[in-house]
Formats: C-alpha cells, sequence, structure tokens
C-alpha cells in the first residue's frame, strides 16, 4: 500500500500515462505472444507470461507429453512462462531436428538450478554447446570411444562374474547386485577403484547426489526456471538457493576427495591407468582446475550408474511378463553356448536374440525416458512451415517415441523379433535410446557391453519367475516407475532360480576365479 501513496500523489495526467504505458506494454507483449505462439508447431496454448506451466505436471511429465503427441502431432510447443518447449514425439522428427541439423540443436537449456546453482557449471552433461562443452566431450570420448571401451570388457565380465555369484546366493536382492555391478564398473574405469557392495560409502554418497540432481531437474519443478528474472533479486531473497547451495558444498567434498585419493595413489605409484590419472596428467596442459577434473571424470559416476542398472530391472520387468521372450533366448542360449560355460563376449555373434532382447528392453521402457536431457536450438529455424524460435528447449520424448505404433507395431509388448528381422538400417544400430547429434551418449559403447553380458549370463543361469501368492502370480505393475530423468521400475519382487546344476557350479568356479582376479578379498 505504501508504495502506491506516491502514484496517487502526482498530478492526474502523469497518472494517467503511467497507466497508460503499463496497459500498452502489457497489449504490446500480449499480442506479440499470440503472434508467436500462432507461428509455432501445435500445442495447448497457455497464458502469456506463465505459458503452460500450469498444466504440465512435476510428476513424470512425459506421459502429458506423449498424450499431447497424441493430441496435437509429432512436433507439438508449449511455453515454460517466457521459454519455447517443442516436444518431438516421434524418432523421424528427432533424427531430423537433432541429428541431421545437429549444427545448431546440440546446445542444452539453461538449467539454473541443477547446471548454474548446484553445479557451477561444472557438470558437461548441462553446459551449452561451445568450448568449455568441446573440451568435457574429449575426455569422454577418449576414454568411451568403442575401441577402448572394449578395453573394459576383462573387468565388465570379472565384474558380472561376482554379480552372477550373488544373485546365485541372494535371489532377493537382484537389484542391488545390478547396481553393485554397474557402480563397480564405473568407479573402476574411473578411479581405478571397485567397490563390493553399494552400501559403501562412495556409492551412497553418489546415488544421493544424482538423485538430487535428477530431482530438481524435472520441468516445471521450479519458478526460476522459466522466470529467470527471479535471479536478479538479492540473494537473500532467492529462496530457491538455499538447498542446491547446500548440497553443491557437500558433491565438492565428496568429488575432491576421490581426486586427492587417485592423486595421492598416483604419487605412490599405487594405481593402475584410469580415466582420473590419465586426466590428472594432462590437466596443467589444459588448463583445468583441481575441480574442473574431479567433476569431469566424475561424469561416468554419474551418468552410467542408474541408466545400466536401471535398464537391467527393466529387463528382469520384461522377462517376468513375457516369458515366451526369455524361453527363446535360453533356446539361443543352450544351442549356442550350452551350459558347461558362461557365455562370453566372443558368442556376441552367435547370439542375435539376445542382442534383440537387449534393444527391446531399451525400447519398451527407456530409463533415459526424456531423452536424457533436453537440447536447445542456437538460432531462428523452421519445420514443415513451423517456426521454432532461437533458445527454445527440445525434448526428444523417448516415453513417447519407443510407443509409436507407426515404428513399433502393438508398442506395449515386448517383441525382440522386430530387430531380429528388421531390414531399417536404424533399428539394425538401434542407438534410438541413446540419443542425438553432436550429444549422442558417450558411454554407449561401455552400456552396450554392461548389457550384452549380464543380460546373456542371466538367462543362461537363471529363469526369472513372478512370485506367488495363494496359487496366483503376482506381476509388479509395468508402468509403476520412478520420477525423474532417468527413470527405472519401482522396487519389485521376482524368484531368480537356477535353471541347472550345471550352471551352479559353474558360477562358483567362475566367481572365484574373477575375484582372484580383481583381489577381492571378502
Ligand atoms: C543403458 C545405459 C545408458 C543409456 C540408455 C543412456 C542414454 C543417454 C541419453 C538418451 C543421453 C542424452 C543424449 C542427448 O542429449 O541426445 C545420454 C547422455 C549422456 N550419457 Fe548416457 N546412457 C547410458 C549409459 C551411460 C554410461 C555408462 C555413461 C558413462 C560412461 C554415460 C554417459 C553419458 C554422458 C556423459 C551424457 C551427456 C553427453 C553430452 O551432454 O554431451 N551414459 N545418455
Amino acid at each position: 500500500m505504501s508504495l502506491l501513496i506516491p502514484l496517487l500523489q502526482v498530478p492526474g495526467q502523469t497518472t494517467l500515462a503511467i497507466v497508460a504505458g503499463f496497459f500498452l506494454t502489457f497489449l504490446w507483449y500480449t499480442l506479440r505472444w499470440f503472434r508467436l505462439r500462432r507461428s509455432m508447431p501445435p500445442g495447448p496454448l497457455g497464458f502469456p507470461f506463465i505459458g503452460n506451466s500450469h498444466q504440465i505436471p512435476e510428476i513424470k511429465p512425459w506421459r502429458k507429453f506423449t498424450s499431447l503427441n497424441e493430441q496435437y502431432g509429432p512436433v507439438i510447443s508449449l511455453m515454460m512462462g517466457d521459454t519455447p518447449v517443442i516436444v518431438l514425439g516421434t524418432a523421424k522428427a528427432a533424427w531430423e531436428l537433432l541429428d541431421k541439423r545437429s549444427d545448431i540443436y546440440s546446445s542444452r537449456p539453461r538449467f539454473i538450478i541443477g547446471g548454474e546453482i548446484l553445479s557451477d557449471n561444472k557438470r558437461g552433461l548441462m553446459l551449452p554447446y561451445g568450448e568449455a562443452w568441446r573440451k568435457w566431450r574429449k575426455i569422454l570420448h577418449s576414454a568411451f570411444h568403442a575401441r577402448r571401451a572394449d578395453t573394459y570388457r576383462g573387468i565388465q565380465s570379472d565384474e558380472s562374474k561376482i554379480m552372477m555369484h550373488q544373485m546365485l546366493h541372494d535371489p532377493e536382492h537382484f537389484e542391488r547386485h545390478l547396481q553393485r555391478y554397474a557402480a563397480s564398473v564405473v568407479t573402476s574405469v574411473a578411479y581405478d577403484r571397485r567397490v563390493d557392495s553399494v552400501d559403501e560409502w562412495i556409492v551412497q554418497e553418489n546415488m544421493q547426489a544424482m538423485d538430487y540432481l535428477t530431482s530438481v531437474n524435472i520441468p516445471g519443478k521450479y519458478i526460476v526456471e522459466s522466470m529467470p528474472w527471479l535471479l536478479r533479486l538479492p540473494k537473500s531473497l532467492q529462496w530457491f538457493r538455499k538447498e542446491p547451495e547446500a548440497q553443491r558444498q557437500r558433491d565438492v567434498a565428496f568429488l575432491m576427495h576421490l581426486y586427492k585419493d587417485v592423486e595421492s595413489r598416483m604419487k605412490d605409484g599405487a594405481i593402475s591407468d584410469c580415466m582420473t590419472s590419465q586426466t590428472i596428467a594432462n590437466r596443467e596442459k589444459n588448463g583445468w582446475s583441481e575441480l574442473d577434473v574431479a567433476y569431469a571424470v566424475s561424469t561416468p559416476f554419474g551418468a552410467g550408474i542408474e541408466t545400466t542398472a536401471g535398464t537391467l530391472s527393466i529387463f528382469f520387468l520384461a522377462m517376468l511378463h513375457f516369458p515366451e521372450a526369455m524361453r527363446k533366448a535360453q533356446e539361443e542360449l543352450d544351442k549356442v553356448v550350452g551350459p558347461d560355460q558362461m557365455p562370453e563376449f566372443q558368442d556376441k555373434d552367435r547370439l542375435p536374440y539376445i542382442s534383440a532382447v537387449i534393444n527391446e528392453t531399451l525400447r519398451w521402457r527407456p530409463v533415459a525416458v526424456l531423452g536424457g536431457s533436453p537440447h536447445a536450438v542456437m538460432t531462428d529455424d523452421e519445420y514443415q512451415g513451423m517456426y521454432i524460435p532461437k533458445g527454445s528447449t527440445i525434448f526428444a520424448n523417448l516415453d513417447g517415441i519407443m510407443q509409436d505404433p507407426e515404428m513399433f507395431p502393438s508398442p506395449e509388448m515386448f517383441l525382440p523379433e522386430r530387430f531380429v528381422d528388421a531390414t531399417d538400417p536404424r533399428l539394425q544400430t538401434f542407438d534410438l535410446p541413446f540419443g542425438f547429434g553432436r550429444r549422442i551418449c558417450p558411454g554407449a559403447h561401455l552400456a552396450l557391453n554392461s548389457l550384452f553380458i549380464n543380460v546373456a549370463r542371466i538367462l543362461w543361469a537363471f529363469d526369472i519367475l513372478p512370485e506367488y501368492v495363494n496359487g496366483e502370480p503376482i506381476l509388479p505393475d509395468t508402468r509403476n516407475f520412478t520420477n525423474g530423468f532417468n527413470s527405472r521400475p519401482v522396487s519389485f519382487r521376482c524368484r531368480v532360480v537356477p535353471r541347472n546344476d550345471k550352471v551352479e557350479k559353474c558360477i562358483l568356479a567362475e566367481s572365484e576365479a574373477a575375484k582372484a582376479r580383481l583381489l577381492v578379498t571378502k
């Protein structure tokens, strides 16, 4: 009220001029807004200033995106406050824009909470396209390109043998064993440091950090993402900063601890070559601070555990619901490998149905449900007569894309056959689950190797069966998934039963040998 008093005291004409000024500005903004919305791809109109923010749920927004794509078409638009958002609902649209026009579609939107406040612009996954991102991406590429990724097969095979042993003795906690496997592979590759249990401090601390990061990166969750002008308020009034800033301090302490540990083992000559030791060796040449390196080398730790373990959980869920696919895969394994030895990487080319099961798992319920991380377009663009403004956030909504009945008939069914018989080259090399263009997942080779060795061995050794209550099978809901950018099944129960005595003996012998190679003391 006190703010209004001076306004009421100015002479009548001045007051009128101010009110008219406000009104004209409002009218200009609103007309411009409607003109913009008309030229953009179809979608719910929303309101000036707030756009469609109120229509996008905080919980699993991809469901809403999928239904909007069904209603308005494969390319739709929304406004999150002042930021245009484009949602791509078919692979064709995503390939045409994000792959073919990757020179302008390879940036990221501003992640005010997750990228700037929480991560101080040090997590490359959220960096805009440019020099800093390129430098970061080079480190990832040199550690994970196809030939380099194959050098980690020994670690992956041994960790998978240990996982099989845990699965045999403690089948109830199958999800924990999958997570331990995925965690130990990335910590070995990144820090030359394996993990024996998901309860270990470094796994728990990383999970906490990643859960927090994915929980803040949900579109619509923070008003400041669509109204960045709130950052101009005095810091003490920016109520949204407190929590992410506290988490940042915790993240920095954790990542620097891992960095310093590698550095001191390098000084003692007590470390094998790993991603961190190599990056530290080149740190000064690249002009990187210790903290820059600590964040960069933690990338696989952040991006490679939930995605890999989550996809393997999805595989278990699919096997429960589609036992005929499991039987067919087991027939192939029995014919090609037999019960006396475990499948190995060199069997891969002779196991096409296993490869098809993996592709179908990645399709049926993609863990990176919104395409991993959204892209942003760097210049104004036009697609099929529709205007896509510079700075638009672009979601490749894998939830909807993978359920497109034109590309994947009977999309709710788990049908590996669609990949076995595929003539379309984009299904033969199925990289759709790993994203697009210059931002495509750099860990895809490592991930596919992990998926192959574990899916092949699990199906070779075990039947995955439902639990029974009062003679009735209990099947977990196929849509009960977690929230967040990586969405995996909410923990469920099943029986993991060895198929015969021979596989049990083989697992015991192979896991002992693997432990000896990895110097596991427990
Ligand atoms: C089944 C496992 C995995 C799936 C389904 C997956 C999927 C994805 C997807 C969809 C993206 C977004 C790409 C885009 O923006 O267009 C992505 C990005 C990324 N992934 Fe993966 N990923 C997996 C495993 C891994 C692993 C094991 C690593 C690390 C070694 C990794 C590291 C990354 C990084 C660093 C990015 C960001 C790339 C950038 O912004 O330039 N991912 N992933």
